[in-house]
């Protein structure tokens, strides 16, 4: 990695002003993140500022949004690009070239809510609307929309690290989550939230009946169901099925532990246990899932895993936490895989889908999707293309209550402009790819785009240098074997790059205090995701790779690769 992306990296908000008092001998991570790095403590921690690899593009100097285009013309509105851009266009939306599976995409969504979450939830936004109207950057809707018949849609603006007493010269959004791949999904991002997910007791986390998740306080079609780490666990069932498997994970696990080692304290048991569940995680996500979104090429550069011993070095200036761009447009490039429905499947047999606008924080479904059900029917289905298309239950019907809704690809522009993130051409610059000086596919042009994408391109923006980042990097054609194009495969791998050499606890970790022993290691090299589904939802069986459908190869639980947990015994 250049100097020149070190150096313009680093920026992390103003929590290190507090004092952070941090113990060097401690062996496991914070809740929130804090003392991972221990000359920066606040590096990565939850409640700091989204990096900037670039500097941001406001409106102003300070911080408004981005409104204007080269000309000094209002910029096209998103839900006018939405429309014109990312319509579902294909007579098969459940479709992709290379069969993937919705696993795929689920794991894109819930590894993303454990890396960041700085915009406001539309839910939580619209109570605030009226509070607080001079937050809001609304969404104008075109007078000849095919489904909005109000003029405009909604946006609450993300907090600014203002609102937590710092005063940057320009605006900068908060992270509510830990940066790093750390769990906190499942474990929360503070300690106070831990705290009241733990049971206490033989470091076990909190269930709620029927070993679900933990049932919330307050319950109904506007309100979370259901706790877990993050808040967003109730958008759609196929993501609490994935928080749910993970918190089962962690049950079973301390379980395990505490048969092996008689001794330990619940603080021993529930730690080390969360260790594992976060080991899993980061193995994961480098072996299963990476690879298919960024292609051999890029995954061979920086990322691939080495196979067996302590390899890993690593690199205490490498500022981890996530940034701006990669979570306001890079990472949201899954936006294009969520399918058109939701499902589960009792067995072959017996199968339940419905529309995905059905199914948003909807609480009446809990009994019907079941944890097993779900992660066979995910499993089964193929994900649609991870191209510039959105489906309608995203694009038009978001968030559906009492007939008001969103667009989701009109968000992600929308969000993209009040963080003030430079425009496409800028990051096709900072990705060191040709930069476009006209709209066309040949020489100084759009040379990553298709004739098609080019054409709806130029509908739309004015110049080649106002296009929003997310409608010009998710219409680009993919990297060989991957599911984005260079520009987005460039700044992915090198958000995942900072995750992997900037975390002090990253599992292949060499320090006699934080690391694994070799013999533990080389266990937990051994998971694959299918082995966690199938020991934590009641099925007999699973393909070895869950993330492709066509699975011809099924294996009972225990022919699948599991870790041996007496590895852990002392
Ligand atoms: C059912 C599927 C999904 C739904 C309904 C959904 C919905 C949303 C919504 C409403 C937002 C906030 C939009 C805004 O106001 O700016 C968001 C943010 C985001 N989504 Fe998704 N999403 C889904 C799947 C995914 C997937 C598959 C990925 C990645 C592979 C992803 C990555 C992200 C990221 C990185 C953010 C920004 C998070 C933050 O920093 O606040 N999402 N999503
Ligand atoms: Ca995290």
């Amino acid at each position: 990695m250049s100097e020149r992306m070190m150096k313009a990296h680093r920026h992390s908000g103003c929590r290190e002003d507090y004092t952070i008092h941090c113990d060097p001998n401690a062996r496991y991570r914070t809740a929130d993140g804090t003392c991972n790095n221990l000359d920066h403590p606040a590096w990565g921690a939850a409640m700091t500022s989204l990096a900037r690899l670039i500097p941001s593009q406001y409106g102003d100097k300070r911080g408004t949004p981005r409104t204007l285009d080269k000309m000094n013309c209002s910029l096209p509105s998103a839900r006018n690009i939405s429309n014109t851009v990312h319509s579902e266009v294909s007579a098969n939306p459940n479709h992709n070239g290379r069969n993937l599976s919705i696993v795929a995409m689920q794991w894109g969504q819930f590894l993303s809510h454990d890396l960041s979450f700085s915009s406001m939830s539309v839910g939580e936004s619209l109570t605030l609307v009226n509070v607080c109207r001079k937050q809001c950057f609304t969404i104008e809707i075109p007078a000849d929309d095919k489904h909005f018949d109000t003029n405009c849609m909604e946006m609450v603006r993300s907090r600014p690290t203002s609102d937590m007493g710092c005063n940057p010269d320009v605006r900068e959004q908060i992270n509510q989550a830990t940066s790093f791949i750390d769990g906190s999904t499942v474990y929360g991002s503070s300690q106070e939230h831990q705290y009241f997910l733990r049971n206490h007791s033989q470091g076990l986390m909190n269930t709620g009946d029927g070993d679900l998740l933990p049932p919330a306080s307050i319950c109904d079609h506007a309100h979370s169901c259901q706790v877990a780490g993050d808040s967003r666990v109730n958008v759609v069932p196929c993501l609490a099925a994935a928080h749910l498997l993970f918190l089962r994970e962690h049950n079973r696990i301390a379980k395990r532990l505490a048969e092996l080692n008689c001794d330990w304290s619940d603080e021993e048991l529930f730690q080390q246990s969360r260790k594992i569940v976060a080991a899993e995680l980061q193995h994961i996500t480098y072996n299963e899932y990476l690879p298919n979104v960024l292609g051999s090429e890029i995954m061979e550069m920086f990322l691939l895993t080495d196979k067996t011993s302590f390899q890993y070095q690593y690199l205490k200036d490498f500022l981890p936490s996530t940034t701006n761009v990669f979570a306001t447009a890079a990472f949201r490039f899954g936006h294009s895989q969520i399918p058109t429905k939701q499902g589960t499947c009792w067995n072959e047999s017996n199968l339940h889908e419905q529309r995905i606008e059905t199914t948003f924080r909807n609480p009446s479904l809990l009994p019907r999707f079941t944890c097993g059900g779900i992660n066979r029917w995910m499993l089964n289905t193929p994900a649609p293309e991870s191209d510039r298309s959105l489906v309608d239950g995203v694009r038009d019907l978001l968030f559906l209550k009492n007939n008001s809704s969103f667009d989701l690809a009109a968000l992600n522009i929308q969000r993209g402009r009040d963080h003030g993130l430079a425009p496409y051409n800028e990051w096709r610059r900072w990705a060191q790819l040709p930069v476009a000086k006209y709209f066309r596919v040949g020489d100084q042009g759009l040379v990553d785009h298709t004739q098609e994408a080019v054409d709806l391109l130029v509908k739309v923006y004015r110049s080649v240098d106002d296009i929003d980042l997310f409608t010009g990097a998710l219409s680009e054609k993919h990297v060989t074997g991957g599911m984005v194009g260079p520009t987005f495969a460039r700044l992915i791998g090198y958000q995942f790059l900072a995750y992997k050499y900037g975390d002090r606890f990253w599992y292949e970790n060499k320090d006699p205090i934080t690391r694994f022993t070799e013999d533990q290691l080389e266990e937990i090299k051994k998971i694959r995701l299918s082995t966690i589904m199938c020991l934590n939802s009641n099925s007999d069986s699973m393909p070895l790779d869950v993330f492709h459908t066509n699975n011809a190869n099924w294996k009972p639980c225990d022919l699948l690769p599991q870790i041996d947990l007496s590895k852990w015994k002392k």
